[in-house]
């Protein structure tokens, strides 16, 4: 009897290296592929239409490469244990392909498919897919997790890495029509608003072409002097593809090594190639963050930093409020926060000012922030999110120290001194001279221009009173 097995997918949605898709085919005569969608309906506190709308088209991009090898994505709805099982019974599988996930949610399920199969008598097989490195494989000398990003870094780096597999040439035979799929489905499948942003293009293929833009214009080769610029493309903009495995992280990788020589071969000047290895030390930081979460889920809950676990957070929701629809009165905050409401992304330097603006200007509990920019982020993904926000709070794993507080006025000199990007995203300022952006309105009470908001706290002020907060804290602790 020709084989038949399952491949689960979750973040996985490609068919080039893919490692579980890959060993699925090579162990059966016919693959079933299967996605199955969550339940929820109008509210998740961390889902909003931008991700769904994603979501939607990259299955769409999948059922239709799937379809292009003679195969068929079978679409079902509800918890992954339960919807396996059934398709197990229609389809007399005989093993369950998946890749691994990292998060406690990920997981938990994981343990429920893998008690199932063991109920049903059939294989189960997960893989590492996609990180370069799980959080078990990197640990201190004494076999603990790191708290602390460098010396995991270190170790990250040294251990060899994992070349990618190719693409599948055939899944066998699309399952019968008999075995039933739900349609695509749009946002309207969780009653979601329409997505008003403008989100990238979905898919396989996009994101092939969103990593050749990035190392072919030179933007890797750059990525050292400019990452930190947030006007323009000066980071390689591929966290939604990591987000949805549109693209393998052992590719990314890779790529990264061939683009350390040109094409004749001859090495790239030593700058260009510092600049490739700070953007793989990026690629370190996003699974630093998943192994803190793996190691210690209690952070979604929260601080990592014992020290300032039950810190109070005073802010108010009028604040929040005036910061979410980015009329703080700071431009760059407000640049930072209506990109992300206009794209579904947001540069991470601008990530870092108006995480640190909420948590240390307006003292509002970063865990709104983590779950605001999870409803909009297109790459929302809950390591780094979490990771992110508890760094920029300074409770996190090896967080901003609390009393090392950005000047939001600093930082936009520095990083947008001809307030290219402000301008982009808050088009009331165009015609003011770049200047007077970096600076509060020199006649106070009056805005910096007609229809924009005067700066709504005085960033000294809301600096000590942050520093006395956590002073306090910690002295009510000793
Ligand atoms: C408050 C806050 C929240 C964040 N939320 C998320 C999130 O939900 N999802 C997400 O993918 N990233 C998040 N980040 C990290 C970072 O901002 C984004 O990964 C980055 O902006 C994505 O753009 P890029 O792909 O062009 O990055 P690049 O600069 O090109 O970096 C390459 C890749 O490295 C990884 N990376 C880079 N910086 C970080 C970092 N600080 N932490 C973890 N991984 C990193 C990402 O996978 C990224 O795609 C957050 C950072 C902060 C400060």
């Amino acid at each position: 009897m020709p084989r038949t097995v399952i491949h689960w997918f979750r973040r996985d949605l490609r068919l080039t290296d893919n490692t579980a898709l890959h060993h699925a085919t090579q162990a059966a005569e016919q693959v079933v592929p299967v996605y199955i969608l969550s339940d929820w309906k109008q509210r998740h506190g961390w889902t909003g239409p931008n991700r769904q709308q994603f979501l939607c088209g990259n299955l769409e991009s999948l059922a239709k490469n799937l379809e292009a090898l003679g195969s068929r994505l079978i679409i079902r709805c509800g918890r992954a244990d339960a919807e396996l099982e059934r398709l197990i019974r229609e389809t007399q599988a005989q093993a369950v392909y998946f890749n691994r996930d990292y998060d406690p949610y990920g997981r938990a399920m994981e343990k429920r498919v893998q008690e199932l199969c063991t109920r049903l008598g059939i294989e189960c097989h997960s893989y590492q897919d996609s990180v370069l490195h799980e959080p078990d494989a990197v640990l201190t000398g004494a076999g603990l997790p790191y708290r602390v990003y460098t010396p995991y870094s270190k170790n990250w780096l040294s251990l060899p890495k994992t070349a990618p597999h190719g693409r599948p040439r055939t899944l066998g035979p699309a399952a019968p029509a008999t075995v039933t799929s739900l349609p695509l489905p749009t946002l309207e499948h969780w009653q979601l608003p329409p997505c008003t942003a403008q989100i990238p293009a979905p898919g396989e293929r996009a994101a092939r072409e969103r990593l050749k833009h990035f190392i072919s214009s030179g933007i890797l080769h750059r990525y050292g002097q400019e990452r930190n610029l947030p006007a323009g493309q000066t980071t390689s903009m591929l966290s939604p593809d990591l987000r949805y495995g549109l693209l393998s992280i052992r590719e990314i990788y890779q790529r990264c090594q061939e683009a350390l020589v040109d094409e004749s071969g001859k090495p790239q000047p030593a700058a260009a190639q510092a600049s490739i290895q700070t953007y793989i030390k990026e690629l370190a930081w996003r699974e630093f963050y998943m192994a803190i979460l793996w190691h210690f889920p209690q952070v979604f809950e929260q601080e990592f930093s014992p020290d300032w676990v039950g810190l109070p957070w005073p802010g108010t929701d009028a604040d929040f409020q005036r910061w979410a629809t980015g009329s703080t009165g700071f431009p760059i905050v407000d640049a930072g926060m209506r990109q992300l409401l206009k794209t579904g992304l947001m540069h991470n330097r601008l990530r870092m000012i108006t995480a640190m603006f909420l948590t240390k200007d307006l003292h509002c509990d970063w865990r709104l922030g983590e779950a605001f920019f999870m409803q909009h982020l297109v790459d929302g993904e809950n390591a780094s999110n979490n990771g992110g926000w508890q760094w920029s709070a300074g409770t996190g794993a090896d967080a901003a120290p609390y009393f090392r507080i950005q000047n939001p006025w600093l930082q936009s000199a520095r990083f947008d001194p001809e307030g290219v990007y402000i301008k982009q995203w808050v088009p009331e300022l165009k015609d003011v001279p770049a200047p007077l952006l970096h600076e509060p309105p020199s006649r106070p009470g009056l805005p910096l221009a007609k229809g924009y908001p005067i700066p709504m706290v005085d960033h000294h002020t809301e600096r000590d009173r942050c520093l006395a907060i956590f002073a306090k804290h910690k002295e009510e602790r000793v």
